[in-house]
């Protein structure tokens, strides 16, 4: 082993107590040795990477107040800023990008708009998608009083009302969260379907005292779907407590944190549900991997050779778009039958095989309004869990403007100015249409574009 100056085991220290969260040690050591906040350990991570890896807001918190530079890079070029999007923790990565000089600008001077929190996407648990092949783990978590259950029939959660219903207007209905002892018999009967969801992220302070007895100390959520009403197999569930249907509206009145949990949870039930059959040959199949996966029960089955997508919970990729007129000042939405009166939205459609994001939106909007588009960027994305997609916003510029409505799809597509646009926003007068919900990814692609044209 190569011997360590005193300098370089202060470093490896320092750096150990930033990869843990451990403020106080961070805050001691550089009170005494400012240089520490820069010093790089033997595989090239600086303290704030470790920080940002592993989600330590306070410890990054903590070095930035110190003067700590952002800009250095790892062995694969990643900042820490990349490190910390890249594993998901969007509270530090903004931290880090909203610094006078972010990374992100300096890298991709033309960069979009900051990554976008949208309904359906709030991650509060941690996938750990390396227990979903440990069975034992597994195991002992479902029998765990610790647990948290949610429950889906044919799809639809099980929810209870805020209590000041009123006040709320209906919204913000809470997913329930039921414990071993109310689910045991559903849990012991063949048919209902179990996915292991995740932990509840822990808070910075957590230390390894709960670890002793072997328990990790880790709050388990699973979700478990019947197709044959599971009341009767309930125990000590709350009066109030009821199935939300259908999906739409009813989906868009969960609070943020539920909704996103759902989201995950419904994409792959809905799987599940459609896929019992092996899409391969037709034989049976068996969920496995917490619920992340089906394998044929067919020996000489093609889908057991190699890796098969048909074998994964899908995701279906949809464009959905605001088309901007050549003029800059209308953009152009469209309408379908089953809208609600007088609600107009932004085109949308699958992305078909062989395609680029870009020329899914050239061809939708095309087919569905005869209007030809040019330049198109990225804006946002969406899960969409009706029953699995993935809305992928973005804003285009048309470079013609006669519509042809495709009859089956759209109603009526038009072009609005952005005045129109405005006043469907703040509901002056008569509005000339109504938006789509506000946790619809169409409503956040139309409020941007009204945002970076602000001349009020
Ligand atoms: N979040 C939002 O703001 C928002 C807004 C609009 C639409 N959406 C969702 O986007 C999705 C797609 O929009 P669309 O209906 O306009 O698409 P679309 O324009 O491609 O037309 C739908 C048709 O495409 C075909 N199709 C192709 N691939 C499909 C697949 N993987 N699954 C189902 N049908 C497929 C079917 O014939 C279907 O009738 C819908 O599920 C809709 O709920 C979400
Ligand atoms: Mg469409
Ligand atoms: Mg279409
Ligand atoms: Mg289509
Ligand atoms: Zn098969």
């Amino acid at each position: 082993m190569v011997s360590m100056t005193p300098k370089g085991e202060m470093v490896e220290r320092f750096l150990d107590f930033a990869a843990r969260g451990d403020v106080d040690q961070i805050s001691i050591m550089i009170s005494h040795s400012n240089f520490l906040v820069n010093e790089c350990g033997q595989n090239g991570w600086t303290a704030l990477m470790f920080a940002s890896r592993n989600g330590h807001f306070e410890v990054v918190k903590a070095l930035l107040s110190k003067g700590c530079d952002k800009s250095p890079v790892n062995k694969s070029g990643q900042t820490a800023y990349d490190v910390a999007k890249f594993w998901g923790h969007k509270h530090i990565a903004n931290l880090l990008a909203n610094d006078e000089a972010g990374s992100l600008e300096r890298v991709l001077p033309n960069a979009g708009p900051e990554e976008q929190e949208s309904y359906f996407s709030r991650e509060f648990l941690h996938r750990m998608s390396e227990k979903r092949t440990d069975s034992q783990w597994l195991a002992a978590k479902q029998s765990s009083p610790e647990t948290v259950f949610l429950l889906f029939f044919n799809l639809n959660p099980l929810v209870t009302a805020p209590a000041d219903e009123a006040a709320s207007g209906g919204s913000d209905m809470k997913l329930c969260r039921l414990r071993l002892p109310s689910v045991e018999e559903l849990l012991r009967r063949g048919d209902t379907m179990v996915v292991f969801l995740g932990v509840e992220k822990l808070p910075e302070s957590h230390s390894s005292s709960a670890q002793k007895d072997g328990d990790d100390g880790l709050t388990a959520w699973f979700a478990l779907n019947t197709e044959q009403n599971p009341m009767d197999h309930l125990r000590s569930v709350d009066a109030q407590s009821f199935f939300l249907k259908p999906p739409m509206p009813g989906l868009l009145t969960l609070c943020e944190n539920d909704a996103g949990v759902l989201a995950q949870a419904r994409a792959v039930l809905a799987w599940h549900s459609r896929y019992s059959f092996c899409p391969t040959c037709g034989s049976a199949t068996r969920a496995d991997e917490g619920g992340h996966k089906r394998t044929c029960l067919q020996a000489d089955c093609k889908s057991l050779q190699g890796i098969h997508n048909t074998c994964y919970p899908r995701v279906d990729p949809v464009v959905i778009m605001l088309v901007i007129h050549p003029d800059g000042n209308q953009c152009l939405l469209g309408r379908k039958k089953i809208f609600p009166p007088g609600m107009f939205s932004c085109l949308a459609g699958f992305i078909e095989p062989g395609e680029t994001v870009e020329d899914g939106v050239r061809r939708e909007v095309q087919e569905e309004s005869g209007v030809r588009v040019g330049p198109v960027q990225y804006i946002a994305c969406q899960p969409w869990p009706m029953p699995s997609s993935l809305m992928i916003g973005c804003h285009a510029v048309a470079v013609s403007t006669d519509i042809t409505v495709d009859e089956h799809e759209i109603e009526e597509a038009r072009w609005f100015t952005r005045q129109q646009v405005i006043d469907a926003f703040v509901k002056r007068g008569r509005p000339p249409f109504v938006l789509p919900p506000r946790q619809a990814i169409a409503h956040y692609l139309i409020k941007h574009w009204i945002g970076i044209n602000a001349n009020l």
